[in-house]
């Protein structure tokens, strides 16, 4: 522990020096800080007698609840962040979060449960790909993991979009396509096996609208065509930058050096088929939807009142892909709307010149950072190990600065979807984040980011404050842990924003939020019951995450609570 100076003054904790301060009053408050006596176990060896609630080990971590006598006496945590806690302490958990897209390489439940053991924080579903069926049972093996295994996995369901994509290469699982061979893109529904060099694009208008001498960028320009000639329905190309097409791999085309965005413009963002998966991602309690291809704010309005209609008892976060020219017009408007966003530099990468990436990731970052919304860097981050077992300097170098940018959160796609090394992936962005983190923490190379007011009540702005005066607390007094009491999250996100050095305790009562949480910065959710009185909720919780071995007495810790909107700093008995 840090060396502070806090003297031992009395073996039980002084009741009155827990009183929360309540700031339902006037702007002249302050917050005095109470320093409590540190207790050494030693000195004290029936600190927990403080404490009468004996803990239950419960496992709650399904969609709806657990038993209302377990819950009330038990806390939820992850185990994984448990084990890592007991084995390393506080300063070596991880704050940047993992999202790992699950795909025919890691569907199965073994691979899912080394996954959420390799630190995957979110499982995220592409309803571009696969049934109903096939993403119900992910989802399920997800939820089921959770229970049985004490994870406490979010789902992410991530939409299709109305962009133009190809079809499923006849049941190929990939095409390799050569240096100047002629392939054809062709709108006719063709009956299995497709004929050679034939594939099949979703949308009746492409014939029409492509013209010869139109460049054609697969998967945002993994592979490229030129468009030498039209027949009717079909587009003959030839291929000018070879490589490997994928199922349903998205197409853009090119004119003169810009893209072709007519058509794209007339879609709708959310089609009627993503509105199905949507219905279907309600009923099956996913945590977050990820909106593909959003042109502004107005449609994630849309997408959240029609959530909130139909779910009334828990909430689904909306994150907005930001992946077109369209969305980064209306890039704040849209961050705004949002619960979070997503950089998603697959297709971003192929609608904006490669070059711009690096810079719209950062700006992105930045304005999520500054509107308190987490954000996600996703795509290419370990491409090359979707083939080999280790990545490439530059690959590891470009995880490094999305970290270093302290992004919520990193994405696999292609790695864990598909790929043959999904978590040795996993273990590489785990590693990656922990060393840049401990790295620039040590080295205090953070530059301290002036952030904005985001409140847009006083009351609000009073737990903004708090955030920020703990926030800072905590690094100037080297505390161990923040501790946030927080019923909607809301708190415990304007904590993360601040990117404290030390980790962000944040307990919920509702595993929804808990599950949410877990895609911010530096949090670690826990389901805990609490009430309105932080004394006993303190002591409960000194006493339950003590028996688990994660805490111990002299850990020096601010506590806050949005309830009471109160700051404490105490160590713990
Ligand atoms: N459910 C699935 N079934 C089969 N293959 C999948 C599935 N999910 C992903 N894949 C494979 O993994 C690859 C990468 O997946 P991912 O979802 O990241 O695609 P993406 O193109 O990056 O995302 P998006 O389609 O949202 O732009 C896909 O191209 C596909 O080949
Ligand atoms: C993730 C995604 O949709 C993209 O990178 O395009
Ligand atoms: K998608
Ligand atoms: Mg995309």
């Amino acid at each position: 522990m840090a060396a502070h100076s806090i003297r031992f003054l009395t073996p039980t904790l002084p009741s009155h020096s827990l009183s929360p301060i309540s700031v339902a009053a006037p702007p002249t408050l302050r917050y005095p800080l109470l320093r409590l006596p540190r207790l050494s176990a030693s000195a004290h060896p029936h600190s927990s007698d403080l404490v009468p609630a004996p803990s239950v080990l419960s496992s709650d971590n399904g969609i709806s609840g657990g038993s209302v006598a377990a819950a009330a006496s038990s806390i939820d945590v992850d185990a994984v962040t448990e084990a890592e806690l007991k084995e390393n302490g506080f300063r070596s958990t991880r704050r940047t979060k993992l999202v790992c897209t699950i795909g025919p390489a890691t569907c199965g439940a073994e691979q899912l449960e080394a996954l959420a053991v390799g630190g995957m924080n979110v499982a995220r579903i592409n309803m571009c790909h696969g049934t109903h069926d096939w993403h119900r049972q992910v989802i399920r093996q997800v939820r089921r993991l959770n229970e049985e295994k004490g994870f406490a996995v979010a789902v992410m369901m991530d939409t299709e979009g109305s962009e133009i994509h190809m079809g499923d290469l006849g049941g190929f699982t990939s095409a390799k396509t050569e240096d100047g061979e002629v392939w054809t893109f062709s709108v006719r529904g063709f009956k299995a096996p497709l004929p050679e060099r034939t594939v099949n694009v979703n949308y009746e208008g492409f014939a029409e609208d492509v013209k010869v001498g139109d460049e054609l960028l697969v998967d945002g320009g993994m592979v490229r065509f030129e468009v030498i000639e039209k027949i009717g329905p079909d587009v003959r190309c030839k291929c000018t930058d070879p490589g490997l097409l994928l199922p349903r791999a998205n197409l853009t085309f090119w004119r003169e050096g810009s893209l072709v965005r007519e058509r794209n413009a007339m879609l709708p963002t959310i089609s009627s088929k993503d509105w199905l998966d949507i219905d279907f991602g309600i009923a099956e309690g996913v945590d977050f939807i990820a909106v593909s291809f959003v042109k502004s704010a107005e449609v994630i309005n849309h997408l959240k009142s029609y959530i909130a209609a139909r779910c009334r008892d828990r909430e689904i976060s909306v994150i907005a892909k930001i992946e077109s020219v369209d969305s980064l017009k209306n890039l704040e408007e849209i961050v705004c709307a949002s619960d979070g966003a997503m950089v998603a530099r697959g297709d971003l990468g192929a609608q904006i010149p490669l070059e711009q990436v690096p810079s719209v990731q950062h700006r992105v970052v930045k304005i999520c950072r500054q509107l308190n919304r987490p954000v996600i860097v996703a795509s290419q981050l370990l491409e090359s190990m979707i083939e080999y077992p280790t990545p490439t300097r530059a690959e590891v170098a470009d995880v490094s600065e999305a970290v270093r940018q302290r992004a919520d959160a990193l994405m696999l796609s292609g790695e864990s979807a598909m790929g043959q090394f999904p978590e040795k992936a996993l273990s590489v962005l785990r590693s990656v984040s922990l060393r840049i983190e401990r790295w620039w923490r040590e080295e205090k190379r953070y530059e301290a980011t002036e952030l904005n007011d985001v409140a847009s009540s006083f009351s609000d702005k009073i737990s903004e404050e708090i955030c920020n005066s703990a926030a800072k607390m905590a690094n100037n007094l080297e505390v161990d842990a923040l501790f946030v009491y927080t019923k909607t999250g809301h708190m415990a996100s304007l904590l993360s924003r601040c990117r404290p050095d030390c980790p962000i305790f944040a307990f919920t009562t509702s595993t929804s939020v808990r599950r949410r949480l877990n895609l911010q910065w530096g949090l670690i959710p826990f389901r805990l019951s609490f009430s309105d009185d932080m004394e006993s909720n303190l002591n409960r919780t000194f006493s339950l995450l003590k028996q688990r071995g994660m805490i111990r007495s002299g850990d020096l810790v601010i506590a806050l609570s949005d309830m009471l909107q109160s700051i404490q700093v105490m160590n713990v008995p």
